[in-house]
């Protein structure tokens, strides 16, 4: 059993490609309503847990615990029905409809077509995408294509988004804006990012989880996984003496 004020957790979770341990027995939680940043080098494992959590990949052993629910072995759309969402790098948007036909189709899969309107509105209203609402996503900068794919997510509904480093390829502005996007995001849902860029996690973060070799190597505020060394050692690939 997990506790109530739980959404999620993991136990002993490892996946193993052939030879290679990707994630190795990671104990994972997190709080309903909290958001969480993963960081670690190349090759740490962040991707694999994500697609593990998403049911993209079938752990080799170990369990994932959503909201109550084994999800372990649940397929990619029952994990989603459950309420995971998840906006990845690129945008999975329909370039030829507009911002309010886009947020409009990711709603009907929940609501009935007079409310998903509706409830697309809110959306569009809530994360401040109003004044695009007639326009066609494939005309739209990089950034507001990544909003409206956020949007999107949201319509869903989902108790937990999954985002995989939402502030890539982002100007500054564009990167505050994603910033308080994803406040607002997390008034109602969990959220867990994975980022590379550190201004940006500075911006979000309350704990951040470093991945190191397929497992946790430390969890913790920013401030103190700044300051910590052996962070400094294996995210930077070199002590500040170096
Ligand atoms: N499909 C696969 N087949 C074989 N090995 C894989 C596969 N996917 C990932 N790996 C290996 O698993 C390890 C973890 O990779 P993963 O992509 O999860 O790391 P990451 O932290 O997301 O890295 P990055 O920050 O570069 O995206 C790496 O050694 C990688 O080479």
């Amino acid at each position: 059993m997990t506790s109530p004020d739980c959404i999620l957790e993991t136990r002993g979770l490892e996946k193993r490609f052939g030879g290679v341990v990707a994630i190795a027995s990671v104990d994972f939680r997190l709080k309903q309503r909290e958001l969480r940043c993963l960081i670690g080098p190349n090759g740490a494992g962040k991707s694999t847990f994500f697609k593990m959590l998403t049911a993209q990949l079938k752990p080799t052993t170990g369990q994932i615990l959503f909201d109550g629910v084994d999800i372990t072995r649940a397929q990619p759309h029952q994990v989603s029905r459950l309420g995971i969402g998840i906006k990845n790098q690129v945008p999975d948007v329909f370039n030829n409809l507009t911002v309010a036909e886009n947020i409009s189709v990711a709603a009907r899969s929940r609501h009935g077509k007079a409310r998903a309107a509706a409830k697309g509105k809110d959306v569009m209203e809530r994360l401040g995408l109003t004044a695009l609402t007639g326009r066609l996503v494939g005309e739209l900068a990089h950034g507001q294509r990544q909003w409206v794919e956020l949007a999107m997510v949201v319509a869903l509904e989902p108790k937990l988004i999954l985002l995989d480093e939402p502030a890539a390829g982002m100007t500054a502005d564009e990167t505050n804006k994603t910033a308080e996007l994803i406040r607002e995001v997390n008034k109602s849902a969990a959220i867990v990012v994975v980022e590379h860029d550190m201004q940006f996690i500075k911006q979000i973060a309350q704990t951040v989880t470093v991945f190191h070799q397929g497992r946790v190597l430390i969890e913790d505020t920013m401030d103190k996984v700044q300051g910590n060394e052996l962070v400094r050692e294996v995210y930077l690939g070199k002590s500040e003496d170096d």
